[in-house]
C-alpha cells in the first residue's frame, strides 16, 4: 500500500523534513513493502522556505538582517522565478529573543529581507508567518521598508506607547508594483480577546500581568493606520506581522493551502492509501490553519484517511474527528517526555512502528 508522510516540524525537536523521514524509518521497519511518499509540510512557519525549496526548486540567497533584538543574523530568500519567499521566523523567531525579549523585539528584519527580495527583482514577494517571537504589530517591518511615524516603530511594541500618526506613503512606494501576500499560520485578529497578544504573547515570554498593555499598544497603532484592517483574519498573526503586510497592501492566504498546493499535496494524496501527518503539539489551536488540521481537510477532499503523530496529542477523540483527524497518537505516551524531547527521532520512529501494525495492510 501507499502512505503519504505529510507532517509539520516538532518545534524544537524535529525540523520537518527529519520528521518525516523518522516516520518513514519507523513505518518500514513495519512494514518494508510499503511505499512511502515523503512531503513535509509547512503552514508558513519554520521551515516554510526549506520546505517550498526542497519541491519546486529555485534558488536560495543568503541575507544578513537586523534580528529582532538587534543583532545580525542570517536569512534565506527563495526566489523562484519573479516570486520570493520569505519566511518571517529567520528574521524575527521566537528562538532568536530569548525569554525577557518580546516587548523589545521588533520585525524590522523581516522588512529587510521583504526589501532584499524586491532588490532582487521579485514582483511577488510571499511572507511566510508563524513562530515568532515578536509581538509589534509588524512595525519594524514597516520601518525598514521606509514608514515613519511620531513614534519609533522598529523598537517593539512599547515603543508605539501614544503613537498617533504613521505615514505609510514611502513603504507603499518601496513595494509599488509588488504584490505582496501573507501566508499566515493562524487566522487571529490583531487585537482583543482572541488577538495575536492574548493568544500568543505567552508563549512568546510576555507576562500575563503585561498582556493588557501591551495589546493597548497595538490597538494604538491600529488607530493610528486602519482599525477595520487590524480586525481582518490573519492580522494577528506572527505577532501583527500580519496587519503590517495587509497595511502595504497584501492579501492573506492559510500558508498551509500555499505549500499544500506548491507540493501538489491533494493529487499525492488520492495516490495514497493513507495520509500521516503530525506536529510537536496537536491541540486546539492546530484548528486554525495549522499543518494537521490542514492535511486533514485535504485528505477529506481525497477521500483517504488521515492519522496525526504528535509530541503530545491536547485534543480529546471528539475534537481530533471533528478536525478530520481519525487517530492522534503521542510520543510522551509512548516513551515518556525524556525520551520524547531527548531522542525525538528515535521515538518517533518507534511510535510511527506502531501506528503501522494498525493502519498498515501488508
Ligand atoms: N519530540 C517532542 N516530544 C514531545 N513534545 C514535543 C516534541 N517536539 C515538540 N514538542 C512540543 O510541541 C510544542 C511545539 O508545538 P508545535 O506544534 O511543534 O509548534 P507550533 O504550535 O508553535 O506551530 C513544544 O513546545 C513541545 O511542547
Ligand atoms: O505569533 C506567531 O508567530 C504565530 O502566528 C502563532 O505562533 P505559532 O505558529 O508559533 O503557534
Amino acid at each position: 500500500m501507499r502512505v503519504l508522510v505529510a507532517p509539520d516540524k516538532f518545534a524544537g525537536t524535529l525540523t520537518a523534513v527529519e520528521a518525516a523521514e523518522a516516520i518513514a524509518e519507523g513505518w518500514r521497519r513495519r512494514s518494508p513493502g510499503d511505499e512511502i511518499d515523503l512531503a513535509p509540510m509547512s503552514d508558513g512557519g519554520p521551515g516554510f522556505v526549506d520546505v517550498l525549496h526542497a519541491a519546486t526548486g529555485g534558488e536560495l540567497v543568503v541575507v544578513t538582517v537586523t534580528g529582532p533584538l538587534g543583532e545580525p543574523t542570517p536569512a534565506t530568500l527563495l526566489l523562484s522565478g519573479d516570486t520570493a519567499y520569505v519566511e518571517s521566523a529567520q528574521a524575527c523567531g521566537v528562538h532568536l529573543t530569548g525569554a525577557e525579549g518580546v516587548e523589545l523585539a521588533t520585525t524590522v528584519g523581516v522588512g529587510q529581507l521583504v526589501a532584499a527580495a524586491v532588490d532582487a527583482g521579485a514582483t511577488t514577494v510571499v511572507v511566510g508567518l508563524g513562530g515568532s517571537g515578536t509581538n509589534d504589530g509588524g512595525a519594524g517591518l514597516l520601518h525598514a521598508l521606509g514608514a515613519t511615524a511620531d513614534r519609533r516603530l522598529d523598537a517593539g511594541p512599547l515603543g508605539l506607547a501614544d503613537v498617533t500618526s504613521v505615514d505609510l506613503a514611502p513603504a507603499r512606494e518601496r513595494l509599488a508594483g509588488v504584490r505582496l501576500v501573507a501566508a499566515s499560520d493562524v487566522d487571529s485578529p490583531l487585537t482583543g480577546l482572541f488577538g495575536a497578544t492574548k493568544t500568543f504573547g505567552p508563549q512568546k515570554g510576555l507576562e500575563e500581568g503585561r498582556i493588557a498593555l501591551v495589546d493597548g499598544l497595538l490597538e494604538q497603532l491600529a488607530v493610528a493606520t486602519d482599525r477595520r484592517l487590524s480586525l481582518e483574519k490573519g492580522a494577528g498573526a506572527a505577532g501583527g506581522l500580519g496587519f503590517a503586510l495587509m497595511l502595504l497592501g497584501a492579501t492573506r492566504e492559510p500558508g498551509i493551502d500555499l505549500v499544500a498546493a506548491a507540493v501538489d499535496l491533494e493529487a499525492r494524496a488520492r495516490a495514497a492509501d493513507v495520509v500521516v501527518t503530525g506536529e510537536g503539539a496537536f491541540d486546539f489551536s492546530s484548528r486554525s490553519g495549522k499543518v494537521p488540521y490542514g492535511v486533514a481537510e485535504i485528505s477529506a477532499r481525497a477521500l483517504r484517511p488521515c492519522v496525526a503523530l504528535a509530541g503530545q496529542v491536547l485534543v480529546g477523540s471528539r475534537e481530533m474527528r471533528a478536525l478530520g483527524v481519525e487517530a492522534a497518537y503521542s510520543l510522551v505516551e509512548l516513551v515518556g517526555e525524556e525520551r520524547a524531547l531527548g531522542q525525538p527521532a528515535q521515538a518517533l520512529g518507534e511510535l510511527a512502528e506502531r501506528v503501522a501494525r494498525t493502519w498498515s495492510r501488508e
